[in-house]
C-alpha cells in the first residue's frame, strides 16, 4: 500500500463535486490514490482489475472535467468502472464489490445516477450515448454525453452500426477510444492491427499537435453532411484521415491515456466544441500501476482475493475439473480422431476452454473476437464445406447471435455444434451474465438437437455425441464451474438421441432433471424418503428430441411429476408439460409441476444462494413436493443443509 507524503485527497471525494472543487494540480494525487484504492478493494473482494487500472487516470479526468451526472458517461462492458463508481459516492460500499446485496460488478442504472447506462454486455455505449445526444438534441438539452469503450469492445459489429448512424447525423457525441490493445486475451481482428498502426505510426499526439487537431476543427462549425462533404473535398480533415473520421467523427490522438498534463486539456477542448461527433482516441495500458497485472494483463482481467504485496491470487483448489476445461480436452481428444473438427470463440478463449483446444490444433482455431454474431455465420458457413464447427459460446452472449442461429443455421439445419457454457445461473456476474434463456431460445427452434450435462462424464459423451449429429444443429449446455468429481471416461461415446436415463428407481414421486440440478434431486430424493417418500430420479439428457417413451411411463408410474431445469420458463419443462398434454396425460390424476428459474432478473451472488432464492435446490425440491402433495412442508423438519 503506497503510502502519501501529502494529506490524502481521495478522503475528501464523496461525489465528483468535490473533485472539481481541488486545484488541477491536485488530479495527479487523486489519481494516484485512487489506483491505490482500487488495488486494495479488489484484493479483498476480487473481480474485474486489469481494466480498471488502466483507466484511472482518465475517470480522474473526465469526472473533474466534464459536469457529471449531468453529462452522461457510458462505460462499454463496465467492469472497468471500480474507480468510477469510487469517485461516484459509491467507495464506501466497493469491498461488497459482487456479493449478494452489494455493488453490481458493472454499471448499473438502479445503482446511481451516475449510471447511465447499465452495461456488461460489450459494444453498447455507442449506441445507448447515441441514443442520449439525440433526446438531448430533441430537448434542447446542453449537456455532453461520453462513451468510453474498449479496443476489444471495438472489434464488435454494434460499435459500427452506432458509428454509421452517429456520423450520418452529425449529432454531438463524445467517443473515447480506450485503447490497452488488450480484450480479455491479446485482441485479434484487422481493427486492431489498425488501432497499432494508429498509434505506433504517429506515436502520441503530442499536446501541441492534439490543440492543432482540435484546432482545425474549431472555427469549422460543419452545418449538415452536404458541407461536411464539401469540406472532405477540400481535404479539410486530418491529414490523411483515418477510418473514424470516414465515418464522419473528428478524430483526435492518439494521446497517452495515463499523462493528465495531456488528458485534462485535451478533453477540456473537446468538451467544449460545438461540433458533431468526437472520437478521442488514448492509449492506456490494462493493468497500469500493479505490476503483475501489467506483467500478465490475460490474467489478471479478472482476479481471485489477491496478496497485495506478492499478487498471489487465493485460488481454491478444485475438487473436480471445471467444465470448460472438460469441453476443451474432450474436443481435442475427438479432433485427434477427426480433421474436420474445428473450434471457434468470440474473444473468450481461456474462459470457454478452446484456449486447450488452441494448444493443439492452432490452425483449426479461430477467435473472432468479439463478434457473435459473426461467429454463428462464420461456423454456418464452415459447416456448408463439410467441417465439423464447435461454435463455444457463453448462453448469454449467444444471446447476441440469436437471428443467425435460427436464419443461417436452423433454417439450413446445418450441423454447427454450439458449446453453451455458463448455462444457468453464474453468481458474481449477476443478470445480464446468467445463461437463463438458452433452453427457451433455442428450444422452440426445429432441427436442433439440444442436450445438458447433468456432470463432466456426461459432457465428454455429449462432446462425441456432438461430433457424430452431421445433419443438423446440436447445442450442448453446461454450467460456469467445477464438476461434480464423479469418475471420468477415458473416451466419449455417442449417446442415443432422444434417450434419457433412470437414475434411482421409486415410486411415487419422479424428479425429471435436465443438467447439473440433478445432484440437487439426488440430495432431494434422500429427504424425501425420510418422509416415507420414495422417489424416482431421471436425468433426461435431452430435450430435443425429448425421451417420450421414458417421460410417458414415468408420468404413467408416479403420482407427482416434476421437472428441474436451470433455466426460465418455456424451456424443458414447457416442453415435457406440451408432450403430457398433448398425450392426454394432464387430464387425469397426475401432479406435474415444472420447476424453473423465477420470472425475475436476479442479482449477483453466490450461484448457490441464487439457486436457493430461485428454490432449485435440494430444499426447494422438497418444498415443491411437499406442496404438491398438500401436506405442510416445515423447513425445520429438513435436515438439508
Ligand atoms: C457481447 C460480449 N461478448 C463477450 C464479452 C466478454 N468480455 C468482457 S470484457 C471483454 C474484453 C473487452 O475488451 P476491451 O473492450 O478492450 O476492454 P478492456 O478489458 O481492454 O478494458 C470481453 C470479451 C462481453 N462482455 N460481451
Ligand atoms: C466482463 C465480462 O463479460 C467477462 O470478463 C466475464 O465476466 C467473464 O465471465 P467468466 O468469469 O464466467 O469467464
Ligand atoms: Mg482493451
Amino acid at each position: 500500500m503506497t503510502t502519501f507524503s501529502k494529506t490524502p485527497l481521495l478522503d475528501t471525494i464523496r461525489t465528483p463535486d468535490d473533485l472539481r472543487r481541488l486545484k488541477v494540480e491536485q488530479v495527479r494525487q487523486v489519481a494516484d490514490e485512487l489506483r491505490q484504492e482500487t488495488i486494495d478493494a479488489v484484493s479483498v473482494t476480487g473481480g474485474h482489475f486489469g481494466a480498471g487500472l488502466g483507466v484511472v487516470e482518465l475517470t480522474t479526468a473526465i469526472h473533474y472535467i466534464f459536469d457529471t451526472p449531468r453529462d452522461r458517461l457510458i462505460w462499454d462492458v463496465g467492469h472497468q468502472a471500480y474507480p468510477h463508481k469510487i469517485l461516484t459516492g459509491r467507495r464506501d460500499r466497493i469491498r461488497t464489490l459482487r456479493t449478494g446485496g452489494g455493488l453490481s460488478g458493472f454499471t448499473k442504472r438502479t445503482e446511481s445516477d451516475y449510471d447511465p447506462f447499465g452495461a456488461a454486455h460489450s459494444s453498447t455505449s455507442i449506441s445507448a450515448g447515441l441514443g442520449m445526444a439525440v433526446a438531448r438534441d430533441l430537448s434542447g438539452g446542453k449537456n455532453n454525453v461520453i462513451a468510453v469503450i474498449g479496443d476489444g469492445a471495438m472489434s464488435a459489429g454494434m460499435a459500427y452500426e452506432a458509428m454509421n448512424n452517429a456520423g450520418a447525423m452529425n449529432s454531438r457525441l463524445i467517443v473515447i477510444l480506450n485503447d490497452n490493445d488488450m480484450s480479455i486475451a491479446p485482441p485479434v481482428g484487422a481493427m486492431s492491427a489498425y488501432l497499432s498502426r494508429l498509434y505506433s505510426g504517429k506515436t502520441y499526439r503530442t499536446l501541441r499537435e492534439a490543440a492543432k487537431q482540435l484546432g482545425n476543427h474549431l472555427p469549422k462549425i460543419i452545418a449538415n453532411r452536404a458541407n461536411r462533404v464539401e469540406e472532405y473535398s477540400r481535404g479539410f480533415m486530418m491529414d490523411g484521415g483515418t477510418l473514424f473520421e470516414e465515418l464522419g467523427f473528428y478524430y483526435v490522438g492518439p494521446i497517452d491515456g495515463h499523462n493528465l498534463d495531456h488528458l485534462l486539456p485535451v478533453l477540456k477542448n473537446v468538451r467544449d466544441m460545438e461540433t458533431g461527433p468526437i472520437l478521442v482516441h488514448v492509449v492506456t495500458q490494462k493493468g497500469k500501476g500493479y505490476g503483475p497485472a501489467e506483467a500478465s494483463a490475460d490474467k489478471y482481467h479478472a482476479v481471485v482475493k489477491f496478496d497485495v504485496a506478492t499478487g498471489t491470487q487465493a485460488k481454491s483448489k478444485p475438487n473436480a475439473p471445471a467444465y470448460q476445461n472438460v469441453f476443451g480436452q474432450s474436443l481435442v481428444k475427438e479432433a485427434q480422431k477427426d480433421d474436420k473438427i474445428i473450434g471457434i470463440t468470440a474473444a473468450m478463449p481461456s474462459g470457454t476452454g478452446i484456449d486447450i483446444f488452441a494448444k493443439a490444433f492452432p490452425t483449426r482455431t479461430f477467435d473472432v473476437g468479439i463478434a457473435e454474431q459473426h461467429a454463428v455465420t462464420f461456423a454456418a458457413g464452415l459447416a456448408t464445406e463439410g467441417f465439423k464447427p464447435f461454435c463455444a459460446i457463453y448462453s448469454t452472449f449467444l444471446q447476441r447471435g440469436y437471428d443467425q442461429v435460427v436464419h443461417d443455421v436452423a433454417i439450413q439445419s446445418l450441423p454447427v455444434r454450439f458449446a453453451i457454457d455458463r448455462a444457468g445461473l453464474v453468481g458474481a456476474d449477476g443478470a445480464t451474465h446468467a445463461g437463463s434463456f438458452d433452453n427457451a431460445y433455442l428450444g422452440c427452434l426445429p432441427n436442433f438437437v439440444i442436450m445438458a450435462a447433468s456432470d463432466e462424464a456426461e459432457m465428454v459423451h455429449m462432446v462425441a455425441t456432438q461430433v457424430a449429429i452431421n445433419d443438423r444443429p446440436s447445442a450442448l449446455r453446461y454450467p460456469r464451474g467445477e464438476g461434480r468429481g464423479v469418475e471420468m471416461p477415458e473416451v466419449g461415446i455417442p449417446l442415443e438421441i432422444g434417450k434419457g436415463r433412470i437414475v434411482r428407481e421409486g415410486s411415487k414421486i419422479a424428479l425429471l432433471s435436465f443438467g447439473t440440478r440433478l445432484a440437487e434431486c439426488e440430495k432431494a430424493a434422500d429427504e424425501l424418503a425420510a418422509h416415507g417418500l420414495s422417489t424416482t430420479i431421471a436425468d433426461a439428457r435431452f430435450m430435443k428430441p425429448l425421451d417420450t417413451d421414458m417421460i410417458l411411463k414415468l408420468a404413467r408410474e408416479h403420482e407427482v411429476l416434476l421437472t428441474i431445469e436451470e433455466g426460465s420458463i418455456g424451456g424443458f419443462g414447457s416442453h415435457v408439460m406440451q408432450l403430457l398434454a398433448d398425450n392426454g396425460m394432464l387430464d387425469g390424476g397426475l401432479r406435474m409441476r415444472a420447476m424453473v428459474l423465477p420470472d425475475v432478473f436476479l442479482d449477483h451472488d453466490t450461484p448457490a444462494a441464487m439457486y436457493g432464492r430461485a428454490g432449485l435446490d435440494a430444499k426447494g425440491i422438497v418444498a415443491k413436493v411437499f406442496e404438491t402433495l398438500g401436506k405442510d412442508f416445515k423447513a425445520e423438519t429438513v435436515k438439508l443443509a
